[in-house]
């Protein structure tokens, strides 16, 4: 198995507080979920792995380099997609206008831009709104206009910072489709509140909490740990309540 995502002891703090204190990950392919409550770390954990924002500490390799270099920073940049919680974007573009703008960014060959960038629209379903303005689109279809750009550039490791808010049920069953097919070959890490996501789409999944990884998993082992005790109304739910009361203890 290729490790794309390898970290150890990892720590990033906002002043006194630790956000993400001291996690462990060898990750390949395949889709990981990161499940937690709000405030967990999840963001700050996505953050630095998609480079965006330095460890404060431990050990960090992504996609086999060091993104403390500033070469395989770059390197790592051109193979990373990136969804983040709030995307900014110009509200006079069009959509193939924004995503040819980030695929451009990712130092995409020029001749492989346009094709890139309309499989990845067709992918979230918005080749009808290609040439929409992007001030135009619901919040749900700027969500897939994020998902696009971020795999536009058909990345090695995908970051996707809670993907499905605001999409409708239609648009989530597709997306999760479309996460599988991104993993068959990627690290596809994703954040997400909805457990159903997990259930549908992750072969693995981590819980964070207080900026530590307090599960790690199957979907099925998570649900197991929930039998009979937890609080909610599907079995990963009550899985992940249970491991959250456990540690709460
Ligand atoms: N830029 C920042 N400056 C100061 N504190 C921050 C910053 N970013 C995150 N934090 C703090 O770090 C902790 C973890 O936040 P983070 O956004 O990573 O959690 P999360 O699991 O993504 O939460 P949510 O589910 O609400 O999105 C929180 O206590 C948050 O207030």
């Amino acid at each position: 198995m290729t490790v794309n995502v390898e970290t150890s002891g990892l720590t990033r703090s906002f002043r006194r507080r630790k956000a993400v204190a001291g996690v462990d990950l060898a990750l390949g392919a395949g889709v990981y979920g990161l499940l937690g409550p709000n405030g967990a770390g999840k963001t700050s954990l996505l953050r630095v792995l998609g480079t965006v924002i330095p460890p404060s500490s431990g050990e960090l390799r992504l996609l086999g380099r060091d993104p403390a270099g500033h070469a395989e920073r770059r390197e790592i940049r051109r193979r990373l997609g990136y969804l983040p919680q709030d995307l900014g974007y110009y509200a006079g573009f069009t959509v193939v206008e924004f995503v040819e703008y980030i695929a451009l960014l990712k130092e995409m060959p020029r001749q492989r831009v346009p094709r890139a960038v309309a499989a990845a629209v067709e992918d979230v379903g918005l080749g009808d709104r290609a040439r929409s303005k992007l001030r135009t689109l619901s919040g749900g279809m700027l969500r897939r206009v994020g998902i696009a750009q971020a795999i536009v550039n058909e990345p090695e490791l995908l970051l996707l910072d809670e993907p499905t808010a605001g999409l409708d049920p239609e648009q989530r069953v597709q997306f999760r489709g479309l996460m599988r097919r991104m993993g068959e070959r990627a690290t596809v890490i994703v954040s997400t509140h909805l457990v159903e996501d997990v259930g549908a789409a992750c072969d693995r999944v981590g819980l964070m909490s207080d900026g530590r990884l307090v599960f790690t998993g199957t979907p099925d082992e998570l649900s197991a740990r929930g039998a009979g005790t937890g609080v909610g109304d599907a079995p990963l739910e009550r899985g992940y309540s249970a491991v959250l009361a456990e540690i709460r203890t």
